[in-house]
Order: C-alpha cells, then sequence, then structure tokens
C-alpha cells in the first residue's frame, strides 16, 4: 500500500468559482491522461456534482477536451432502471453526458434488471474485465482498478459515494463493488465502489459545496480531525493527489474552529 498523499485544499468564495476552478483542473487533468496513456477514465457521483461541472459544457473547456477518449464509471448507483428519476446515470446523462461527445460505448452505466447483490457482483466483473483487456491500468500497490480522476461528493453526515455511517461497506477490504439495501440516503438499494477501490485512484477531487456540508467538512479537515471515529470521508486517502474543492459556505465551521471566531 502506498501511504496517501497530504490533501490539497482549495476554498472559493462561491460555488460558481468552486466550478469554474473544477473546469480548470479537470482540463489539466484529461490532457495530462490522455498524453501519458491515450485515455482518460472518469467516475462520477450523483448529488450536485454533475450541476458543478457545467463549466466544462461551455467554451473554452468544451471545445479543448478530447471527449473521444474518455470513459465514465458511476462511483454509486441507484438500484433503478436507467431512466428512473432516481438513478445517477440519468442525472448525469441529462446534465452532463448527453452535452459532449463521449463515445456511448465508453460509459458504463450498471446493468438493469439485477437485484443489488448481482448488480454490484455484475459492475465489479465488468470493471475487472476492462482491466484484463488493459482499458482499465491496475495499481501496482494494492491490484486494484485505477482509475484517472474520480469526482466524489459529500452528504452533510460525511458519507462519499454509498459508504455510510454505521453500515458495514465501509469496512469492506476484498469487493470492489459492493451494495447496501437500506441506506439512509434514499432510495435504500444502492451499489458501490468500496473504499480499497477509491483509493487506488491515481486522482481524487472531493468537490464539496454549501453550509449543509460545513460540520462534516469541519470534521474531516479541521484541528480535531484526529480525534473519535472517523467519518466515511475521512477514509478518502487514495495513493495518487488528493484535492479538495470547497466553497465559503462549506467552510463556515471550519473557520470557526481555526480561527476561533
Ligand atoms: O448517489 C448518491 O447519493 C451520491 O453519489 C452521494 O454519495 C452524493 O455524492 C452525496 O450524497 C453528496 O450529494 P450532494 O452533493 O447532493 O450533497
Amino acid at each position: 500500500m502506498a501511504p496517501p498523499t497530504t490533501p490539497n485544499i482549495q476554498t472559493f468564495e462561491t460555488e460558481e468559482q468552486v466550478a469554474v476552478a473544477l473546469a480548470v483542473y479537470i482540463l489539466h487533468l484529461s490532457a495530462k491522461f490522455i498524453a501519458a496513456n491515450g485515455s482518460f477514465s472518469v467516475v462520477l457521483s450523483g448529488g450536485s456534482l454533475i450541476d458543478t461541472l457545467r463549466k466544462l459544457l461551455e467554451p473554452p473547456y468544451v471545445d479543448s477536451i478530447e471527449w473521444s477518449k474518455w470513459s465514465i464509471f458511476f462511483l454509486d448507483e441507484r438500484v433503478v432502471p436507467l431512466d428512473h428519476p432516481d438513478s445517477n446515470y440519468k442525472l448525469a446523462y441529462d446534465g452532463f453526458l448527453s452535452k459532449v461527445p463521449i463515445p456511448e460505448s465508453n460509459i458504463y452505466p450498471i446493468k438493469e434488471k439485477l437485484s443489488p447483490s448481482d448488480a454490484a457482483d455484475e459492475y465489479e466483473q465488468r470493471l475487472k474485465q476492462l482491466v484484463a483487456n488493459n482499458t482499465l491500468r491496475t495499481s501496482p500497490h494494492t491490484g486494484f482498478a485505477k482509475f484517472d480522476l474520480m469526482l466524489v461528493g459529500m452528504g452533510p453526515e460525511g458519507h462519499v459515494a454509498s459508504l455510510f455511517c454505521w453500515h458495514f461497506q465501509r469496512f469492506e477490504k476484498k469487493r470492489w463493488v459492493t451494495f447496501i439495501t437500506d441506506s439512509p440516503k434514499p432510495p435504500s438499494e444502492r451499489i458501490t465502489f468500496t473504499f480499497p477501490l477509491i483509493n487506488s485512484a491515481s486522482e481524487i477531487a472531493m468537490v464539496v459545496t454549501g453550509e449543509d456540508a460545513a460540520d462534516a467538512v469541519n470534521l474531516a479537515l479541521g484541528k480535531h480531525a484526529s480525534y473519535g471515529y472517523p467519518l466515511p470521508v475521512q477514509k478518502v486517502a487514495p495513493e495518487g493527489g488528493l484535492t479538495w474543492f470547497l466553497d465559503m459556505p462549506a467552510t463556515s465551521e471550519l473557520r470557526k474552529t481555526e480561527f476561533g471566531i
């Protein structure tokens, strides 16, 4: 296991500025990985992240990216049909994927009409096949697939992907993809990448905006971060780079603790 890198914490006045900075960061990584490997594998979360990607759909970013080299995966997914309003694929398709020329064959939604357990098995097997045929690279440290970029959101109580406090999935060590049938955030049935897979990534962006996230941001990044039982977000410790993108409301509690205001 490679030692995790120190996070790069970037804070911005507004969510709009986070969206711009995220577009610049993604543009840079896309060019870097395509130059090095001829491809760029990106893992998307659900939630507000998809809207925060909106700057990528505008010039100069949209015209500067080699979209045909991108492949898209889902960090977690609700076990519902792909056209269901709760589907992360539908959210990503409507808000982002339908607006950029990523080949359909490079987009990897979950398979429909399976139980949560079977959907997780099927997605894991598909990832393993993509490693076997060299579409995805592997971490030499962990043997898990090594995605180029994971875009990760955080819930107000510190969950990431569908890995929640007080739910055993967060301790999974062997599986690449697992499932949950009692998710505290609806809908209850989901599949999710596990921490060993998440932490094998080359780059992770934690994209966290809004005041709802302020307590968990303070717990994760504040001076008492190492005290007590860690939140799921505190287990995000990739062998590659970790960059936090935060707006002012998300750092409001952190600023009180850090500066005693
Ligand atoms: O499918 C999901 O529910 C998500 O992948 C989930 O992990 C999300 O990223 C966080 O809950 C943050 O969501 P918000 O950005 O909307 O707060």
